[in-house]
């Protein structure tokens, strides 16, 4: 194990801390709170065995009312899987405090207090290609607020690190410490806006950071920093941010594409000669600005010297001073003082990549919160975008109008949309990937709703299935069976409509509708085997079910039970988690959000209430609690 030194000192913690992270992660958000997978700092590595989601569960359950996380912790230190984790940190309590502070960060985002969540965002996707994470503010937070439980640590990187971890995005560089450093725990999930609304601080003297409001937070807002004025290129080019969105600069001004074949070419001879010089064996980071030799020439293409390519870290974020007068960091110069901060976002290999644009991108620039108030949020590329260079396509895609724009509709319409669809057995439109059909719903058809809809009472009166919670989707969907035969009956019905129009199979939740998603035998997939027989490229439409009302009598929400199968997903919100979770599983849920607290806090949600000193008033304006008052019907499909 790597000698320990101080965080001051070159090398400290950071592989350390940086594999905690990852276990923490996993067990801790991954497994039973998020719905796609947290970016991990050693992503290959297979982190050691951890206690099962729904043990965390029920510890969570047990704590959630608490103020501090304490006790929760010292319960969670004292499962076995943990206490075996720890044994092998037993010759270092310094490790072990360490994993402790750190457990306790990710521990204590669970508080009910907490004024943040993480969400997550397509708005980088087109570079990325990944859903991000991102930070949601749950209730106001007036400005100069420190952001409670908002924290994380910095830990310098050891040279065996710094070489090692090739891509990792929460490297900061520390002028106070005066070394690159990895930032890890929650706050490393902040992202980067021109126009922020907080900031990083530092919290004493042992790297531990802070985010502080700069100006007021609205429920339901994304919390950002500004990581640098040149983090994401010179001026932040590539900057992908609301604000610059909002502005057309950075990655959505029109000067990007010019500037970036420009950048294109310089940095592809720059990379050239500095792979030459990078056969050297200096790896050591600067240990103070003035080290840093770095010019920019009339393109905005940073030069280095030798020695600054050798030290030049691919993507660095810059920690502010406290707002405080009494700041442990010196006040950052510029940010491009340092040659880390010359991080080039494209990569030349990337800029070089053809572009493979999804036909499909839907759900563009939203948080989780979006998705889940506003039903449908679509950006369809009308086309696949063919082969052009990555840059020109991006920015193509990404000027697109509609980009940003919610389009509503309500469940109801998009229901009867697809009932009028799947009654008529057929579209009398050309309906492309992406686009919302429209159509007249036959007076006949109307009638018949309401039988359907006694129909379907009737025979959730017999239906015995209990509530589902969060913890039972997540297990593992696949194990998951129908569990009655009214179920299953109901499900038989819905298969033969499904199979008397093969060619088109209507999904309920986000009204897409899909052509040809039925198997080899022209039946629809029932089962692990039928669904293997697909394409693994295809959507498979889950046909909508049978809809039952939340077990919390507080929670107006109805869960919504489907089966289905597997399928590529583009969305994030309720869907993604839908998609991820049941398109195995025989079981679904109309909100994440909703079932995600239920699960954890086990349908507390509501008591905070009980908490009148402290949160009454935000409790109202809660968005989660607002959340919780979502009606979803879907109830006359049947
Ligand atoms: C410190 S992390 C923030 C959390 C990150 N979104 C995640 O999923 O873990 C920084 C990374 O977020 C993305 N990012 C954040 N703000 C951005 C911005 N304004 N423009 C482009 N990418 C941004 C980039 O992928 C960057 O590498």
């Amino acid at each position: 194990m790597a000698q320990m030194q101080t965080p001051n000192g070159a090398a400290f913690l950071s592989t350390h801390l940086s594999t905690f992270d990852d276990y923490l992660t996993v067990i801790l958000i991954d497994a039973l709170y998020f719905w796609i997978p947290v970016h991990k700092v050693h992503p290959g590595s297979r982190p050691p065995r951890g206690p099962s989601p729904a043990t965390i569960t029920a510890l969570l359950r047990a704590h959630a009312c608490d103020s501090s996380p304490t006790a929760l912790l010292s319960a969670f230190l004292g499962l076995p899987s943990i206490k075996s984790f720890l044994a092998g940190l037993s010759h270092s309590p310094r490790l072990r405090h360490e994993f402790e502070a750190h457990a306790r960060r990710y521990l204590a985002m669970y508080a009910l207090t907490v004024p943040f969540e993480l969400g997550t965002t397509e708005r980088y996707r087109a570079v990325s290609r990944r859903s991000e994470t991102c930070v949601l503010a749950r209730r106001p937070i007036p400005a100069g607020t420190t952001i409670q439980h908002l924290s994380g640590k910095m830990v310098a990187l050891s040279p065996q690190d710094e070489t090692g971890l090739k891509r990792d995005f929460s490297i900061i560089y520390s002028h106070r410490l005066g070394e690159s450093c990895l930032m890890l725990g929650p706050c490393r999930f902040v992202n980067h806006d021109c126009d922020p609304n907080a900031r990083f601080i530092a919290q004493g003297s042992h790297g531990v950071v802070a985010v502080v409001a700069i100006r007021k937070i609205e429920v339901r807002e994304e919390i950002t920093v500004s990581y640098a004025d040149n983090y994401f290129g010179k001026k932040n080019r590539e900057c992908m941010c609301a604000t610059c969105q909002r502005r057309g600069k950075g990655f959505f001004g029109p000067s990007r594409r010019a500037q970036s074949s420009k950048c294109m070419s310089e940095s592809r001879s720059a990379n050239e000669s500095g792979a030459t010089s990078e056969s050297g064996s200096e790896t050591e980071l600067h240990s103070d600005n003035t080290d840093s030799i770095s010019s920019e020439d009339e393109n905005g293409v940073r030069r280095h010297s030798t020695r600054a390519r050798k030290r030049r870290r691919p993507e660095m974020l810059e920690l502010c001073d406290t707002p405080s007068s009494v700041s442990p960091y010196p006040t950052p110069t510029s940010a491009s003082s340092h040659p880390s901060m010359s991080r080039p976002l494209s990569s030349v290999s990337r800029q070089k990549e053809l572009i493979k644009v999804e036909d499909h991108v839907e759900n563009f620039g939203h948080t989780f919160e979006d998705g889940c108030r506003r039903s449908q949020r679509i950006l369809t590329a009308r086309a696949p975008v063919k082969s052009a260079t990555a840059s020109n396509d991006r920015y193509k895609l990404a000027k697109k109008q509609d980009i940003g724009e919610p389009v509503r509709r309500s469940p109801r319409k998009q229901v009867q949309i697809a009932i009028a669809q799947i009654t008529a057995g057929s579209v009398s439109q050309n309906v492309r990937r992406g686009q919302q059909p429209l159509c007249r719903i036959s007076a006949k058809f109307q009638a018949g709703t309401q039988r359907r809809k006694q129909d379907l009472l009737d025979r959730r009166t017999g239906l015995s299935t209990p509530p589902l919670s969060v913890s039972e989707s997540n297990d593992d969907p696949s194990d998951t069976e129908w569990d009655s035969d009214g179920d299953a009956e109901l499900y038989d019905k819905w298969s033969n409509r499904i199979q008397a129009s093969p060619h088109l199979i209507y999904n309920a939740f986000w009204g897409r509708l899909e052509r040809d998603n039925v198997g080899a035998n022209g039946k629809f997939p029932r089962n692990q085997q039928d669904l293997s027989g697909l394409e693994d490229n295809r959507d498979i439409i889950v046909p909508p079910f049978q809809t039952r009302k939340c077990a919390n009598k507080n929670c107006r929400a109805r869960f919504l039970l489907a089966r289905g199968g597997r399928g590529r997903s583009l969305e994030t919100t309720c869907a993604e988690y839908v998609r991820r979770y049941d398109l195995k599983c025989a079981v679904q849920v109309v909100c994440v959000k909703c079932n995600r607290h239920a699960g954890i806090y086990g349908f507390q949600w509501p008591e905070v209430e009980t908490l009148k000193a402290k949160v009454v008033d935000e409790t109202v304006e809660d968005c989660n609690h607002e959340e919780r008052q979502v009606r979803v019907e879907f109830v006359s499909l049947w």
